[in-house]
């Protein structure tokens, strides 16, 4: 087993990777919780292949379980969805002493840490990722959240785990659309890092090798992850990187309204965001034609009309990296070397419509 120990201020965790481990989660699971009532928390999708083996397990080590189904997809990281939710923990009489289980993709993990983080104050969480994003991804560095109309994971708390179970196992299951989009967040972190793990990434050229090699692209993603999570928790400077592929990536998945999953979206904000410092000159890299290839490779999008939309600019507005009337820009220097860059919104916005119109800015970024 591989385990990656995550050392913050007000608590330590370990994040165990191995496949065939949701087999023997109960025991592992016992080693940081004592009996208590345990809600169960996963999709319509994931319910029929898991839930049952999950759960019995868990009874059996002595654990009281009310499993809780939510509505597989995005839709369900909302307000209203956390009310049905905290209605069933009060109904089912859960106290600050219970816990709360993800066992699913980036929409259970994001929904079910963000309803223990805030019942009754907060009360403990384990999350066991079912998605390959969410195996390399969402279930690390205690972001949860909820999505508001107006845009993606307006609401939500930095809370963390008590415990992370990787098992790559569940990766078999997964269709590879889903396989795909938590390959683009892979990507990021390969871009991010460099070295043999970017090297790694440009040999991928289809789903099966991703699957092949999901082991180790999961370690390596995971380690980057909580590397950056245990110096700066809150996000506060360098967790930003996290966010490369995200500014643009976001504000297209929320005009997307569904059509996008996050991951393709991460994917088309990636070489958008490239592209656009590589055009205006913020940065002398050439950096786009080498991270569409990576991207393109497996069949990822790395383009969409969106882009073009007149509502793209609107949704900019509502990034967790603006500070006042700027921005905070993460792009590539060169592979294996990210920026952080604050720059005006007015002179980001000039350059997304000198994108639009083909004219020259009259605001460059520089
Ligand atoms: N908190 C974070 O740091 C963080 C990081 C990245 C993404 N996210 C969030 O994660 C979400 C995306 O996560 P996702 O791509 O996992 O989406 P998801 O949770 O919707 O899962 C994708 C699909 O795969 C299904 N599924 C999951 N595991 C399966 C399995 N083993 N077998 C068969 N089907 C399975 C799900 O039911 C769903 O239909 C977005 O809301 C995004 O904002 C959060
Ligand atoms: O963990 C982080 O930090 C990230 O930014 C990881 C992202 O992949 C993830 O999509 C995250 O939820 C985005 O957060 P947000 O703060 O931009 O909502
Ligand atoms: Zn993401």
């Amino acid at each position: 087993m591989v385990i990656i120990d995550v050392h913050l201020t007000q608590k330590n965790y370990q994040i165990r990777i191995q496949s065939g481990l949701y087999h023997i989660c109960a025991e592992q699971i016992a080693q940081v919780w004592t009996p208590r009532q345990i809600a169960l928390i996963t999709d319509t999708n994931v319910a029929p292949l898991y839930l049952e083996t999950v759960e019995s397990q868990l009874i059996q080590a002595g654990y009281q379980v009310t499993p809780i189904i939510i509505p597989a997809g995005e839709t369900s990281k909302s307000l209203d969805q956390s009310m049905a939710l905290y209605s069933q923990l009060a109904a089912a009489n859960f106290t600050r002493h219970d816990g709360v289980i993800a066992l699913g993709g980036g929409v259970v993990g994001d929904l079910a840490g963000f309803i223990a983080s805030t019942y009754m104050r907060g009360i403990a969480f384990i999350q066991m990722p079912t998605s390959l994003l969410a195996q390399v991804d969402s279930s690390v560095g205690g972001k949860t959240a909820l999505d508001l109309p107006a845009g993606k994971n307006l609401v939500g708390s930095f809370y963390q785990p008590d415990l992370i179970l990787i098992d790559p196992d569940f990766l078999t299951s997964l269709d590879q659309r889903q396989l795909l989009a938590g390959y683009a967040e892979i990507v990021k972190v390969a871009a991010l890092n460099g070295g043999t793990f970017w090297q790694q990434v440009t040999g991928i050229q289809s789903a099966h090798m991703i699957l092949a090699q999901a082991e180790t692209l999961i370690q390596q993603s995971v380690y980057y992850k909580a590397q950056i999570v245990m110096a700066d928790e809150k996000e506060s400077n360098q967790r930003q990187l996290l966010n490369y592929g995200h500014t643009i990536g976001h504000a297209v998945e929320t005009l997307a309204n569904g059509s996008l999953m996050h991951g393709e979206a991460v994917s088309i904000g990636l070489v958008a965001m490239q592209h656009l410092v590589e055009q205006s000159g913020l940065t002398e890299a050439h950096l786009t034609p080498v991270i569409t290839t990576v991207l393109n490779a497996v069949g990822l999008p790395t383009d969409s009309p969106l882009l073009m939309s007149d509502r793209l600019f609107t949704q900019l507005l509502h990034d967790k990296k603006n500070q006042g009337d700027a921005i905070n820009l993460v792009y590539l220097d060169a592979i294996g070397v990210p920026k952080i860059q604050s720059i005006p919104l007015t002179t980001l916005a000039a350059n997304l419509f000198s994108k639009k119109t083909g004219n020259q800015p009259t605001d460059t970024l520089q």
